[in-house]
C-alpha cells in the first residue's frame, strides 16, 4: 500500500502535475491559516480543509485526527486517476491505496461538489444541479444518464457500466444515509493512509 497525505501539494513541482491543475487556488487560500496556526502541519491542514468542506456543504461528519507529518518530497507524476479511463484503471489506482470497489464508488460521490474547468482538465461543467450541496444527486444523475448542461466523465460512467460498481451506485442513489456512511468511512481511510493508527 502506498501514498498518503504528507502536505507535499504545497510544492510547485507537484502543483505542476497535470491532474492537479487549479489546486494552487486552494493551496494559496489555506496559506494564511497555516501562518496563523503554524503548529498544524500542512498535511493536517489540507485534510482538515477537506472534512470541513464536506461538512459545511451538507455532507457527513468525518472523523479527524491531527498528527500527520509533512514530507518534503512529493510523489512522481502519474499516480492520480485518469478521467478518460475506465473501471480497471480505477481499481488499479485506488487498489494501490488499499481501497476497493465500494470505496471507489463512494469517494467518486465527492463529484456532487464542484465542477470541471476546460482550462484545467479539458472537461467543462458540473455533475449536479447544485454543485455547492453535498448530497447523493451525483448518483441519481449517473443513473438518469447524460443530459444537457451537466457532465459525466468516462471514469464516472464506468461506475454504472461495470457490474461490480453499479450496485453501489444504485444503493447510494436511493439511500443517502448509506452513501454518507460509506463516504465518511472511505474518506477517513484515504485521509489517514500512511498515518500511524490513531
Ligand atoms: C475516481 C477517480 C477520479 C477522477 C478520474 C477524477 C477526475 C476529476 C476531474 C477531471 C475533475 C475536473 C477538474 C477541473 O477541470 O477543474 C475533478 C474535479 C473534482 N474532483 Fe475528482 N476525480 C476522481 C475522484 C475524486 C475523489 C476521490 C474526490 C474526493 C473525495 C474528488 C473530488 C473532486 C472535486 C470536489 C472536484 C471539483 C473541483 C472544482 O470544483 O474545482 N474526485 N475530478
Amino acid at each position: 500500500m502506498t501514498g498518503g497525505p504528507f502536505g507535499t501539494i504545497r510544492n510547485a513541482s507537484e502543483l505542476a502535475h497535470g491532474a492537479n491543475a487549479g489546486l494552487e487556488i486552494a493551496v494559496n487560500l489555506l496559506e494564511p491559516i497555516k501562518n496563523e496556526f503554524p503548529i498544524l502541519s500542512y498535511a493536517d491542514l489540507y485534510e482538515l480543509a477537506g472534512v470541513v468542506a464536506v461538512e459545511v456543504t451538507g455532507g457527513p461528519e468525518i472523523a479527524f485526527h491531527p498528527g500527520r507529518q509533512d514530507k518534503t518530497e512529493g510523489p512522481e507524476e502519474g499516480r492520480l486517476p485518469d478521467a478518460t479511463k475506465g473501471a480497471s484503471h480505477l481499481r488499479d489506482v485506488f487498489g494501490h491505496m488499499g481501497l476497493g470497489d465500494k470505496e471507489i464508488v463512494a469517494l467518486s460521490g465527492a463529484h456532487t461538489l464542484g465542477r470541471c474547468h476546460k482550462d484545467r482538465s479539458g472537461f467543462e461543467g458540473a455533475w449536479t444541479e447544485n454543485p455547492l450541496c453535498f448530497d447523493n444527486s451525483y448518483f441519481k444523475e449517473l443513473l438518469a444518464g447524460e443530459r444537457e448542461g451537466l457532465i459525466q466523465l468516462p471514469s464516472d460512467k464506468a461506475l454504472v457500466e461495470d457490474p461490480h460498481f453499479r450496485p453501489y451506485v444504485e444503493l447510494y442513489a436511493k439511500d443517502e444515509d448509506a452513501f454518507f456512511r460509506d463516504y465518511a468511512e472511505a474518506h477517513l481511510q484515504l485521509s489517514e493512509l500512511g498515518f500511524a493508527d490513531a
